[in-house]
């Protein structure tokens, strides 16, 4: 594509940033150009789109009604016209799992289309090959994300909103937003999805490295074994036999119709049908036997991509070698042929991993189970009176790390909610792809290539809405009258609030039916189906609830139904109260955040993460030369921390920290440990900055009052870091150190020195004289850490004190803990031999 910019040495700015080029981001991009809006969409593949491109899974999942005019977006209709037309079929992959197949060039294309007038009018921007790296944050927003191509080149781009459109919600850590991942469990919301007990975070979802293939009968195109084929073939099991969600078993046959009557294996997500384009047919690989659920791709990225594409290659050995023949005759199909593709498939493999589940954004009450299962006698889920749009898939939980069995519940048709796409913090921040709120087996509803869609869509309006009312995404969303008027532009472009299959986006209907409809407008036998049927009569029921409807849209225009005769259709029910509502909504003009135009909060207010006192921090350290050294193992590290209950992770070093800060949603205190005498924890100010940089939530710095090497003192370098926002913990060995910290500004006054410098006590225990003495003498927050060996002296050190605990290597340090054990062993008698 032309258009798009490889990483500029300027600096891009826009009124909205969407970060991540999957199928959200294009939608949530293409939502708020077309509001008017400048937009900057970043893509950390040189490509867009995501699921249908470079995760190549171009054979879109999608719902019966999606071809009715109420079933999908104008724009999402848009771009299943523009893939048709790159064809000129319906259906050129003829694949049986879906209406609409096709090749991922032809995707590229399509999306091209439809972003291209935006791009030659300047209001969009494309930037590819650059994921982001840190998001800066003041005073509770986000003021510019920093992403990083491959040559580790910056770009920073600076906005008013931000949606994080990532395929794993990478932006959600980076900017310090509650997140979530894997089952939250059984007991936060009583989900019958969920796994038993509490939160599962590492049971994520499998993802698939797809494969294309040709089939050319009578040539060898017999890929090599890959290492682990024979555990793969084993355990996966590789067969074309599928477990379905009725439990039974369902037997497919290559390339003829299996025993059960389900159709080939071959056709089941055929991308090119050969014979419609005098060609040979494509067919993509995606199926239980490449499902890959050893390890998560946010928990350990390197490993599942790797892993994920070894199993691909697996399966299409056997496919090639060991899957029984259609015929009865032998073993194997040489003929099959991994093809590349140009820009998504290099060697017949995926440029990157289908995902099938992000971080989402962490909510109190997150969209459930629940709120999309099917309601007895009504033909939709439970409305949601702040829908953004519409979505409809089974909930589809693939097998989960841990947890191989997959796990299905059925929906009803159901909405997107407008606030499952803000974040409390930062305030300018909203999830627009699969890292919305909702739990993960919602989640696992909202997925799929119209639901990611539509979820963009919602998240790209509502940007456009809030930098066109100056308000903040979530005040926006307080404000009754300011929702009524996002879902009056929500219509407007054609997007359907509530299920009404039968009214078109040009259907005059489509805007008020859509309003009222969400604001509670469907009430008698309407409630049992999905049509509006407008020439029908309105039921009493039908009409009481619409007058309610428009009444709390707009107070006082439920009257205009007053004139309209009893025996009055629907459609005329609907248009008067929508003409009413339209007379009747006032424009509050937005209300202006309290700073002045064009200007944001310049007093920077430093913030302690909240949900520290009386927990447990971990800390997670390997210095070079340790075995575990290396950010992978923190990361894991902090995962296995985070499972056991731990509070917030203390983390050594830019490389392990900003490892950490993206597989936990806890709060990072970072620190650097850099030279041999003196301070060595954080000791100058580039080292803070660089820790900082790294996304840490706190910084500790060495508190003592020995000289700095960079020649500032302690308050200078608490001032600076105050200056961007960051909170300050002082390490410290002794209460005249402690003293002098808090008076220096420090957050944080912690013992962690103690016994590492001349003037403070060694014993082999903690110092929780210290901790209190420190207590007794300080306003700020005490720490107590430093050699706290057992969960006793953990306790104690509150019951000291102490407002936190961090415990490092009696958690984290096995070869610290070995030695404990062996030294104890050394050092008792061995019993004497019992004689035989
Ligand atoms: C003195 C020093 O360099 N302390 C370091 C500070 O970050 C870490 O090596 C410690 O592991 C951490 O303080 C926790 O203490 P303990 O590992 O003893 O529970």
């Amino acid at each position: 594509m032309t258009t798009h910019e490889p990483a500029p040495a300027r600096q891009p700015a826009a009124e909205i940033a969407v970060i991540g080029g999957g199928l959200g981001g294009v939608a949530a991009a293409l939502a708020a150009a077309e509001a008017g809006r400048t937009v900057v969409l970043t893509s950390d593949q040189q490509v867009l789109g995501g699921q249908i491109t470079t995760q190549l899974v171009p054979a879109l999942d999608e719902h019966p009604h999606i071809e009715a005019p109420g079933g999908s977006s104008a724009s999402y209709q848009r771009l299943r016209r523009a893939l048709r037309a790159e064809y000129g079929e319906d259906n050129p992959g003829g694949g049986w799992v879906s209406r609409l197949c096709f090749e991922p060039q032809a995707a590229v294309r399509a999306i091209d289309s439809l972003l291209a007038p935006h791009v030659t009018a300047g209001r969009l921007r494309i930037v590819t090959g650059v994921r982001p790296v840190r998001a800066v944050r003041e005073d509770g927003r986000i003021v510019s994300v920093r992403l990083r191509d491959g040559q580790g080149h910056d770009v920073t781009v600076a906005a008013e909103v931000f949606c994080d459109a990532t395929e794993t919600g990478e932006l959600l850590p980076l900017a310090g937003a509650p997140w979530v991942i894997g089952s939250e469990g059984r007991e936060a919301f009583g989900e019958s999805l969920a796994l038993p007990g509490g939160g599962h975070p590492h049971a994520v979802q499998s993802c698939t490295t797809g494969l294309l293939v040709e089939h050319r009968p009578g040539e060898d195109h017999t890929v090599p074994r890959p290492e682990g084929y024979e555990r793969w073939r084993d355990s996966q099991p590789f067969t074309l036999e599928i477990a379905g969600w009725d439990d039974r078993s369902h037997r497919y046959r290559m390339f003829v119709d299996g025993p059960d009557g389900h159709p080939p294996f071959w056709t089941y997500r055929r991308l090119r049908e050969g014979a419609l384009f005098g060609t040979t047919d494509l067919a993509l690989i995606n199926w239980a036997g490449n499902d890959y659920a050893d390890a998560s791709l946010v928990h350990e990225p390197d490993r599942a991509r790797a892993e994920s594409r070894r199993l691909s290659l697996a399966f299409l050995h056997w496919l090639q070698t060991e899957c029984p023949r259609d015929d009865g005759t032998g073993a194997g199909y040489p003929g099959l042929r991994p093809v590349p593709d140009a820009t998504c498939a290099p060697d017949g493999l995926a440029a990157e991993p289908y995902v099938r589940e992000s971080r989402r954004l962490a909510a109190r009450i997150p969209v459930r189970q629940q709120d999309l299962e099917p309601v007895l006698g009504q033909a939709r889920a439970a409305n949601m009176a702040d829908s953004g749009g519409l979505a409809f898939y089974h909930m589809d939980l693939h097998a989960r790390i841990g947890h191989p069995r997959s796990a299905y519940s059925p929906t009803a048709p159901f909405q997107v909610p407008l606030s499952a796409l803000v974040a409390d913090a930062p305030s300018n921040l909203l999830a627009a792809a699969k890292n919305l709120a909702a739990t993960q087996a919602a989640a696992a509803a909202y997925r799929v290539h119209h639901g990611e869609w539509a979820v963009g869509e919602a998240a790209g309006t509502l940007a456009a809405q809030a930098v066109a009312r100056a308000l903040e995404p979530a005040e926006l969303l307080d404000e009754p009258a300011e929702v009524a008027l996002l879902q009056r532009a929500l219509v407007h472009r054609g997007v359907p609030l509530a299920w009404l299959l039968d009214l078109d986006p040009a259907d005059p209907l489509f805007a008020p039916a859509h309003r009222l409809a969400a604001a509670g407008g469907l009430g008698g036998a309407r409630r049992e189906r999905l049509t509006a049927e407008p020439e029908a009569p309105c039921d009493e029921q039908d009409r009481a609830a619409l007058v309610t409807a428009a009444d709390q849209l707009a107070p006082g225009a439920g009257r205009a139904a007053d004139h309209l005769p009893t025996d009055a259709s629907w459609g005329e029910v609907v248009a008067a109260l929508g003409a009413a509502v339209e007379e009747l909504t006032v424009d509050t003009g937005g209300r202006r955040p309290a700073v002045p135009s064009g200007g944001r909060p310049s007093r920077s207010r430093v913030v302690l993460p909240s949900g520290l006192a009386g927990k447990l921090v971990v800390s997670c350290q390997a210095l070079p030369g340790e075995p575990l050294h290396g950010p992978q193992f923190m990361a894991q590290m902090a995962v296995a921390a985070h499972s056991g209950g731990a509070a917030a992770v203390r983390i050594n070093g830019p490389a392990d920290i900003a490892a950490v800060r993206m597989a936990v949603p806890l709060p990072v205190i970072g620190l650097w440990k850099d030279g041999e005498d003196g301070p060595y924890i954080t000791p100058t100010l580039e080292h803070a900055m660089a820790v900082a940089d790294a996304g840490a939530d706190i910084v500790a710095l060495d508190g003592t009052s020995r000289p700095r090497p960079d020649g500032r003192s302690l308050a200078d370098t608490i001032e600076a870091l105050h200056a961007r926002g960051i909170p300050v913990m002082a390490d410290v060995a002794t209460l005249e150190d402690g003293l002098a910290a808090a008076a220096a500004g420090a957050d944080l006054v912690s013992t962690t020195l103690s016994g590492y410098t001349p003037d403070s006590p060694h014993q082999p225990g903690p110092d929780l004289q210290l901790v209190r003495a420190l207590a007794d003498r300080l306003d700020v927050p005490v720490v107590a850490e430093g050699r706290i060996a057992t969960p006793v002296e953990a306790a104690a050190a509150l019951a000291a004190g102490a407002h936190t605990v961090v415990v490092g290597g009696a958690i984290t340090r096995p070869a610290d803990l070995t030695a404990r054990f062996a030294a104890a062993l050394a050092s008792t008698r061995p019993a004497p031999e019992s004689q035989p």
